[in-house]
């Protein structure tokens, strides 16, 4: 038989398919997700569970001339098999193949192509005013997972969306009461009354007998749900704290109920106004295995074998599991820590530290921006905070760090996972705008640990720094193996030297590594270099320009963005100090990279040491002719 998925390469084909075909569409939709994701890894639990609501979504409205914003994106995989490319599946986070997020170059269906969760709302909104201001009238959609709606921006935008007048916007919140554990938070609790509570299942299949008999279904269908909601209010729906703010709310929903979300979005699309969707979905629905899965419902999966679930490739210990393991020992040291988590426990190691501590780490949900001024209260109140985030998420609670922390002088530490390069999720997900901006705090204090030891002996120094914010940023993926220093000038880390060295390599973090193997090279073309790990970038410490002045050249590795680098701060503090010695910065130019492995990433940028060293060579050559000249 001839696969439904297959004849559909747009909302057009869906809206042609009968009731079977649409069962088996959702049935073909789970089993490439399956497929797709054991193969390359993605976000399997979040994409089972929008099967039914993304396939109501594009027979209800008409993509792309109605938008159709997905918030995170992660959840988008169904949204891009409907909309023509599941044939592309196979290619999943590969480079140059699917992206795991939408995508302007992919489609004209996809909008939205930031990772960083709680925008949709906003863009809505703006998309909203857009079509109002212009005198359009096509729809507009967001798609907001319970986790992103904790976000800050998400409230920001349902307070502007009726400020002046009601602009015409769809919200539809994709209810599954996770972010990666269980989503936390008033909201949350809230809406996990509505899941939880017995009364919930008598009136929802109270809804379908409603809406899915009689004519006219759309207004039966709104008239149903509140009917039935009036009846249920206190129990079943929170609409009082939406419809407080102008904006309807439609639900709760069953949102693997096809034809259920097909009627509440219909009557959404025809009230004219703000509409709240509430769908109430799992996780992972259609493969127990992610159901069932306490720690995140595989909401984001590497390689598994689907018969178990279990990743093909145990992935070698990563540096967060040294984290994870050290800031237990410190805890215990230290009854002043404490943790907070944006809704990542386990994804930035915090978990064992909750496991034994659990009235000292807090997870705030995804609201970054919270959990750094909370953390600056803590520390006013006498706590030495650990704020556990990915290097890319500090990015917006950059003002927090500048003037909630560091204005104040405040012991908060912020331990930034995934900083450089990550790779797979794209621009948006790379660490290579913290270091750049943190260099802009006056008085913070930040270090890249070049391998585990340097990672437990810096993290142990920062959380002593009680006067300022202090930084520790390590990369994604397993951790780089111990590197020993031979000798240490002020407070960095001699790692190779030779006798008349020429050339001075300085790498950053995990690039310390490859700053070895670039004075080895050298070495073996009779110049003699040295390798050093500055370990503190911020404030960087004079003996590294003590160095530089011994030198010819100076050469510097780091996977972050150049502007604010390590390489332009030695570049500038070089200059300042009148030293004549050229700086070679190898950085990543402030650019959107494309999604890729991260080693294919760094090849591409030609941060490796083989063109690193040919490239010092040539300049060396270079200064030697312009001597001859
Ligand atoms: C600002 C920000 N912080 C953290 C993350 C990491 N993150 C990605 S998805 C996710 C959970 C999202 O939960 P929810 O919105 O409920 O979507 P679901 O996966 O449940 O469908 C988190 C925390 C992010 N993408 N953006
Ligand atoms: C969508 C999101 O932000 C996270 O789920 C991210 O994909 C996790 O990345 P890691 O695989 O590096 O933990
Ligand atoms: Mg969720």
């Amino acid at each position: 038989m001839a696969s439904v998925l297959s004849s559909v390469s747009g909302p057009a084909d869906l809206r042609r398919l009968d009731d079977e075909s649409l069962t088996r569409l959702a049935a073909e939709v789970r089993e490439l997700l399956i497929e797709s994701v054991a193969a390359n890894g993605g976000h399997l639990g979040p994409n089972l569970g929008v099967v039914e609501l993304t396939i109501a979504l594009h027979r209800v409205f008409d993509s792309p001339n109605d938008k159709i914003v997905w918030d995170t994106g992660h959840q988008a995989y169904v949204h891009k098999m409907l909309t023509g490319r599941a044939d592309q599946f196979g290619d999943l986070r590969k480079e140059g193949g699917l992206s795991g997020y939408p995508s302007h170059a992919e489609s004209p269906h996809d909008w939205v192509e930031n990772s960083h969760a709680s925008t949709s709302l906003s863009y809505a909104d703006g998309l909203a005013r857009a079509n109002a201001v212009q005198g359009k009238d096509d729809h507009v959609v967001a798609v907001i997972g319970d986790g992103a709606l904790t976000g800050g921006m998400a409230w920001e935008a349902i307070n502007n969306i009726c400020a002046d007048n009601c602009r015409r916007v769809v919200i539809v919140v994709n209810d599954n009461g996770r972010s990666y554990t269980p989503t936390v938070g008033g909201l949350a609790n809230r809406l996990t009354q509505i899941r939880t509570n017995p009364r919930y299942e008598p009136a929802l299949s109270a809804i379908r007998e409603r809406m899915t008999t009689g004519p006219k279904v759309a207004e039966v269908a709104y008239e149903a749900l509140h009917a039935i909601k009036k009846g249920f209010k206190d129990a079943l729906a929170p609409q009082g704290m939406f419809e407080d703010l102008g904006i309807k709310y439609l639900g709760p929903v069953d949102g693997h109920d096809r034809r259920a979300m097909e009627q509440a979005l219909t009557a959404a699309r025809n009230f004219g106004g703000p509409v709240l969707v509430h769908a109430i979905t799992t996780k992972g629905q259609g493969y127990d295995i992610a159901v069932a899965n306490e720690n995140d419902q595989m909401h984001q999966a590497h390689p598994f074998d689907r018969s178990t679930g279990e990743a093909i490739s145990i992935a070698p210990a990563g540096w967060t599991s040294v984290f994870r393991d050290e800031i237990v020992r410190i805890a215990d040291d230290r009854p002043d820590v404490v943790g907070i988590t944006a809704a990542m426990l386990y994804p930035t190691g915090l978990d064992a530290f909750a496991d034994k501590f659990p009235d000292r780490v807090l997870d705030v949900g995804i609201a970054e921006q919270h959990a750094v001024t909370s953390a600056a209260g803590m520390a006013m109140g006498g706590l030495h905070p650990v704020v556990a985030v990915y290097a890319t998420f500090l990015n917006r609670a950059f003002d927090q760090v500048l003037m909630d922390v560091a204005l104040h002088r405040l012991g908060v530490t912020f331990v930034l996972d995934r900083a450089g390069v990550t790779g797979d999720d794209g621009a948006s997900h790379n660490g290579m705008w913290d270091l750049s901006l943190l260099q802009l705090v006056p008085g913070l204090h930040l270090a890249a640990p070049r391998d585990g030891s340097r990672l437990r002996e810096l993290l142990r120094e920062a959380v002593t720094i009680d006067d300022a914010p202090s930084v520790v940023r390590f990369a994604k993926g397993p951790v780089a193996p111990d590197l020993e220093a031979i000798d240490r000038v002020g407070t960095v880390d001699v790692l190779h030297r030779s006798e008349g060295s020429e050339v001075l390599v300085v790498g950053v973090g995990t690039m310390a590594a490859t700053a070895v193997d670039v004075a080895q090279r050298l070495e073996a073309e009779g110049v003699p270099a040295t390798a050093v790990d500055p370990r503190w970038i911020k404030p960087l410490d004079p003996a590294v320009l003590d160095l530089a002045a011994e030198h010819r050249l100076v050469v510097t590795i780091e996977d972050n963005g150049r502007q604010g680098g390590v390489g332009s701060t030695i570049l500038h503090a070089v200059s300042d100090r009148g030293l004549d010695v050229p700086v070679r910065i190898h950085a990543v130019e402030q650019e959107f990279l494309d999604h890729a492995k991260r080693d294919v990433i760094l090849k591409r940028l030609g941060l490796t040491a083989e063109s690193i060293a040919e490239d010092a060579l040539g300049r060396l050559r270079e200064f030697s002719e312009g001597d001859r000249r």
